[in-house]
């Protein structure tokens, strides 16, 4: 059973950026002194963009071995390669260009110009045989038969309605309990179409890190931590086995219930 979430809130979302990119070094550099290896999969988003530009200027990335460092998406606009609408044409902006890591260890999902074309279904189901592939690599583990690698920490933002990845309220992709990863087309959020890990991947991580900056947040973080269920209310269905933290600033936990626990910074 999942330990239940802490909800730390700075004070904007500058702040949150900069102390989630702190917390992201030290957990990768954890990871790697347990088991040489770390697995980090990355959000979208103005919140996660905001984090990986934090993190390319943070003189401490250095303490990271990126060279060891896989790096996975928990979802993708499913556009061409190198659009600026990809979440991995961004992170590589914001981040990824900037560091030493083995290109080889950085597995963005498939693009509709990819191997498979304009298909979001079998982009996912050749992401998701690019997880399996990594996982048969390691010695099985905790992850309960999901085939996925080991992820240390899996971050995403918040949507301001509670959609996580591309998992959004009562589409199809919140109900899927065998894959990993899948198509998703008709998402509210454009672009319509794109590929996401769905719950029973997001689940396997050892951290699963929700990010959410801004009064707009500030419903999605209420329905998120008040106990809603996960395909109505996607955020409250993503945690991790060990730790399941809200990132939060004042604005999104403005409409927190006050007897809901949190550690607050100044
Ligand atoms: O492709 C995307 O857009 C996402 O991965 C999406 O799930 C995002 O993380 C949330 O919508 C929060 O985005 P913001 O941080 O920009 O609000």
């Amino acid at each position: 059973m999942t330990a239940p979430p802490a909800v730390i809130v700075h004070a904007d979302g500058t702040l949150l950026a900069q102390a989630a990119a702190a917390r992201l070094i030290t957990r990768l550099v954890d990871a790697q002194v347990a088991r040489g290896v770390a697995h980090v999969v990355l959000t979208g988003g103005r919140n996660g963009n905001a984090l990986m530009r934090e993190l390319a200027e943070s003189p401490a990335r250095d303490a990271v071995d990126w060279a060891h460092v896989h790096v996975w998406w928990g979802d993708e606009r499913f556009v061409p390669s190198g659009d600026p609408e990809r979440n991995e044409t961004q992170a590589r902006a914001e981040l990824l260009d900037k560091l030493p890591l083995n290109p080889a260890f950085v597995h963005p999902m498939p693009a509709s110009d990819g191997p498979d074309g304009n298909d979001p279904e079998a982009a996912a189901a050749r992401y998701a045989e690019e997880l399996a592939r990594a996982a048969r690599a390691e010695t099985p583990g905790e992850r309960g038969g999901v085939d996925v690698p080991s992820f240390d920490v899996a971050m995403f933002g918040v949507g301001p309605d509670t959609h996580v990845a591309s998992l959004f309220p009562e589409l199809p992709a919140v109900y899927e309990a065998e894959r990993t990863v899948v198509g998703v087309r008709g998402a509210p959020k454009p672009p319509p179409t794109r590929v996401t890990l769905t719950f029973p991947a997001i689940r396997t991580a050892r951290d699963v890190w929700l990010l959410a900056a801004g009064a707009d947040k500030a419903g999605a973080v209420r329905l998120g931590l008040g106990g809603g269920g996960a395909v109505q209310v996607p955020a409250a269905g993503a945690y991790g086995r060990r730790n399941t933290l809200w990132l939060l600033d004042r604005a999104a936990a403005a409409q927190l219930p006050p007897g809901l626990n949190r550690i607050a910074s100044p």
